[in-house]
Parts: structure tokens; sequence; C-alpha cells
């Protein structure tokens, strides 16, 4: 072929591939299978990640495979399994996240255009995996989506890192956007609020109070500059405020400590039995930092922080869903994706 029929045939090649957006849906993670093994794969690459155990020296090498990937997989898959989707044999972090790609997908049909995939940080579907996807269907460009509302380097950073990972091996890369975290977004404390007194209304009795529960991180993390625990106060006041509560009726609590360190504090689990042996009898808990229920939220909350309630005296304990894809909390995701696809759409 001669260099100009090269050029032409190439020019040619462009114009009939389709240019699409993709936009991915990212969440953390979980086990493949609620079997020790599933748990001991997905725990290898959570813990072995640096954004999450910073310091990944010797010591923790030692402990790691020594103790932890030895001992926490069966404890751990005993849990999972009593939360388990067993219909679609999955963990409900996936089953809620592949929801809310298609609720998605289906509420901005219109951009006929626009490509909506999911994928998982740790385990599958891999990041990798759906930018590969995506980019076969003709996307150049790509609209990233960590569900976390609140940043942080444990997960936020870590979703990105990986994406950069994945395009820094890629010749034709897709032009890249990534939505910022959306602790103080009016959209998303509606949602809650909304979700928040629904629950409260169905329900035969009313608790005392509400307790926010949000995922822990060591307290040193925050002490080298992690905006997350900030994220966390401002997500819990801007509530407080559209819901007319002091800081008596709906309280900040760190829930999931692990490992020796101190955490974000106050514990949640420290503060059930507090809160149950001062006297508290009812008590309802909301998790808003997850965007999907999950081993965190149905087990440890629903399940273990409920338990350390009642044993305490406490009587009535009710566990309020994270939005999942339930209509408001779709709506906070297509109203964060449409804003951040303004010019590409
Ligand atoms: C060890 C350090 C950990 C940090 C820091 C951390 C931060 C963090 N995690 C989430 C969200 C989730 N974490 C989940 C499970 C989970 N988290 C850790 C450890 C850290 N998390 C572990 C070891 C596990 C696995 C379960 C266990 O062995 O205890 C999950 C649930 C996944 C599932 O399969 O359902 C979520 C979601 C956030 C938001 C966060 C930020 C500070
Ligand atoms: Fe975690
Ligand atoms: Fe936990």
């Amino acid at each position: 072929m001669t260099a100009v029929a090269s050029i032409e045939s190439a020019k040619a090649a462009a114009e009939t591939r389709p240019q699409r957006v993709g936009v991915l849906l990212v969440n953390l993670g979980t086990p493949d299978t609620a079997d020790a093994r599933g748990v001991r794969v997905y725990l290898k690459e959570f813990l072995s990640d640096v954004r999450v155990i910073e310091d990944q020296g010797l010591l923790w090498k030692l402990i790691l495979n020594g103790i932890i990937l030895r001992v926490r997989p069966a404890r751990k898959a005993r849990d999972y399994l009593k939360i388990w989707n067993t219909e679609n044999n999955e963990s409900p972090l996936k089953t809620v996240t592949r929801a809310q790609s298609d609720k998605l997908a289906a509420a901005i049909a219109d951009h006929d255009h626009v490509v909506v995939d999911w994928a998982m940080r740790y385990g599958n579907p891999s990041i990798a995996s759906r930018i590969e996807a995506l980019t076969a269907q003709g996307c150049d460009r790509l609209l990233v989506v960590p569900l976390y509302p609140q940043y942080s380097a444990a997960t936020t950073a870590t979703v990105c890192d990986e994406v950069f990972r994945v395009l820094a091996s890629m010749r034709a890369q897709p032009t890249l956007r990534i939505t910022p975290p959306y602790y103080d977004d009016p959209d998303y404390i509606e949602a809650l609020a909304v979700s928040i007194s629904a629950h409260l209304a169905s329900l035969p009795f009313q608790p005392e109070l509400i307790v926010a529960s949000f995922h822990g991180m060591p307290q040193k993390y925050v002490d080298k500059g992690d905006p997350y625990q900030v994220q966390c106060i401002a997500t819990t006041d801007a509530l407080r405020k559209r819901m007319g509560l002091d800081a008596g009726k709906l309280m900040l609590t760190f829930q999931s400590r692990f490992g020796f360190d101190e955490w974000l504090q106050p514990y949640t689990d420290k503060t059930m039995e507090k809160l149950a042996k001062e006297g508290v009898r009812r008590i309802a808990v909301v998790t808003p930092g997850f965007s999907a229920d999950c081993l965190e939220t149905l087990e440890e909350i629903a399940q273990e922080n409920a338990e350390i309630f009642k044993h305490n005296g406490g009587e009535q304990f009710t566990f309020i869903p994270c939005l999942n894809d339930s209509d408001p909390g779709m709506d906070v995701i297509r109203q964060l994706v449409l804003r951040e696809l303004q010019g590409w759409i």
C-alpha cells in the first residue's frame, strides 16, 4: 500500500468507527465465592494494596501471609454466607452495583452513544476488563464513577490508580474524566433524608436517636492529610440540618476497625454498647458512606451491632438500608453522571 493509500484507509476507518462515551461505575469489590478460598483471594488483593495498608513492609507481609490469610478467610466466609445472594450466587455488593448500572443505562438511554458498565476495584469484573470492553465498543471517552460519596485514598484514589495503570498500557487511550466526591451534594443529602424518613415511617416504633455509621480508617491516614473524616462530618452536618436533628439525635460513628492501630472515633460498636448501657432502648442506624449494601452494612451493622445493642439492654434496633438502586439513590447517581458528562453529551 502506498503512503497516501495507507493514510486514506486509516481516515476511513476512523470515520466509520462509532464514537461513544463510556460510563464506568466502580465499587470496592467482594469475593467471587463465599468460601475461605474465595475470601482469601479477595483479601490478598485488597490488603496488598498500598493505598489500603500503607506500610507494606516485611513485617506486614509476614502478618498478612502468616496469620491474616490463614485465619480470617474461613471466619469471614461464614459472615459472607449470612448475607449471600443465593439466587444469583454472588455477594450483595455485586447485585446492587449491577442493578445501579442497569438502571442508570435505562435512565439515560436517550443518549444513545453513551454506554454504561460497572466494575469492582478488587476481584471481578475487573476495571481492566471493563475498560477493554468499553473501548472495544468504540468508547473514546470515559467517565469513571467511584461510588464513594466521601473521598479517601483507600477507596477513591485506588480506583483512580487502577484506571491510570490500565490506561498506561494502552496506545489509543480514551479521554478520561472522574466524578468528584459527592459528600455534600444536595441531591445526595436529600436522598438520604427521604430514605431515612420513609424507613422510619414504616416502623411500628420510633427510635430515640439515629446513628450515622461510616466505614473507619486508621487515624494516622487522616493525620497525614486524608480528607475522609472531614467529608464524613460534612455529610452528617448537612443531614442534621436537612432533617432538623441535633448531634444528640443524629450521631456520627466509625465502624469496621481492622488491626491494632487507633482508628477514627467514636467506634460504632462501642457506641452501641454505651448507648444501651445508658438506657437508650430504641435506635436506628444508617450508613451514608456506603452507596450499596454489603458485608459491612448487612452483617456488621444489621446483625453484629444489633446484637451488641440488644445484649447490653437495647430493645429495638433498625438498620436503614443504603441508597442502593432505590429511586432516590438512582437520582443521585444519574444527576452526578449527567452533570459530569456535560460537554460530552
Ligand atoms: C485495612 C484497612 C481498611 C481500610 C482503610 C478500609 C477503608 C474503607 N473500606 C470501605 C468500604 C468497604 N470495606 C469493605 C470490607 C473490608 N474493608 C477492610 C479493610 C479496610 N477498609 C476489609 C479487610 C474488608 C473485608 C471484610 C473483612 O475482612 O473484614 C467493604 C465490603 C465488601 C463486601 O464484600 O461486601 C466495603 C464496601 C470504605 C468506604 C473505606 C473508607 C475509609
Ligand atoms: Fe473496608
Ligand atoms: Fe467489617
